[in-house]
């Protein structure tokens, strides 16, 4: 098991957002989260990330309570996170090669010689050979996503969070980002978490669908379940982002036995 998620409760203020949520990501998988705006995607996973603690309950990955970690200890948990959010959040007054680079300099003693080949390697693996003395500015928005990829996965991280990880990229430069996310992970053989409102492409890289609504999660299961379940709340959500899912009856049934 990479993450659980064990009776999570959240509020702020008097808005409670997570209610007794249970989640398990098991190592190796991806784990999609969606839902509609507003309902706590977002807050989950910072709890992931150890940015934000629960009222109740706990979070472990591998095994590791994070609210009982000291910051060092934390810190060390962190060393095996890659992220990728919405705005990659490059600097902009460093060019490619050091800011793939960074989290090698700030976190490890790698030397030059490692971090080159490193870095490299990762910039390769994004087709992105070629642009280490280029600046943010000079890239267009799909290779600055790749360029946060690339960093994402420096590390040799255990566990990648992607935080709608294709927003604002038009659908081309999207299955862009879905390939290299396909061949990055066979390759480097990650858990991944994956937030977003694509919906139905993401669920071709899922496999498990969470869905949270009001703050509740609603089934962590296949996508074809997710399609076909009969939760009124998943069904609800999926007529409203898919429209109606046909499939033939054997197949219904062969995937509510399963359920
Ligand atoms: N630090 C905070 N302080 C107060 N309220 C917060 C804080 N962070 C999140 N919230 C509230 O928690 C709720 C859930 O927010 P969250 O960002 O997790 O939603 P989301 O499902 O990720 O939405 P979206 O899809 O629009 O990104 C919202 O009502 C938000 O205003």
């Amino acid at each position: 098991m990479a993450i659980e998620l064990i009776d999570v409760d959240r509020s702020f203020g008097r808005q409670q957002v997570l209610k007794k949520i249970n989640l398990v990501v098991e190592e190796g998988t991806t784990t999609v989260i969606v839902g509609a705006s507003g309902q706590g995607k977002s807050v989950m996973l910072k709890h992931m990330l150890g940015l934000l603690k629960p009222d109740n309950g706990q979070v472990l990955v591998y095994g590791q309570d994070l609210a009982r970690l000291r910051k060092s200890q934390l810190k060390e948990v962190r060393k095996d996170y890659g992220v990728l959010f919405q705005n990659v959040a490059l600097f902009d007054s460093m060019n490619i090669y050091d800011n793939v680079a960074l989290p090698l300099r700030e976190r490890t003693t790698a030397s030059e010689a490692e971090i080159r080949a490193n870095v490299e390697e990762k910039l390769a693996l994004m087709d992105l050979a070629g642009v280490n003395e280029k600046y943010p500015a000079q890239l267009s928005g799909g290779m600055k996503k790749r360029v946060g990829l690339a960093r994402a996965l420096v590390m040799n991280p255990r566990i990648v969070f992607f935080d709608e990880p294709t927003t604002g990229l038009d659908v081309n430069k999207s299955n862009e980002i879905y390939r290299l996310f396909h061949k990055t992970q066979a390759r480097l053989k990650y858990t991944a978490v994956i937030v977003s409102h694509d919906v139905p492409k993401i669920f071709k890289l899922a496999d498990r669908v969470a869905l949270i609504s009001g703050g509740v999660i609603e089934g962590s299961m296949s996508p074809e379940e997710f399609q076909l379940s009969k939760n009124p709340t998943i069904r609800s959500f999926v007529l409203e982002t898919m429209g109606p899912i046909y499939c033939s009856e054997k197949e219904e049934r062969f995937i509510h036995e399963k359920v």
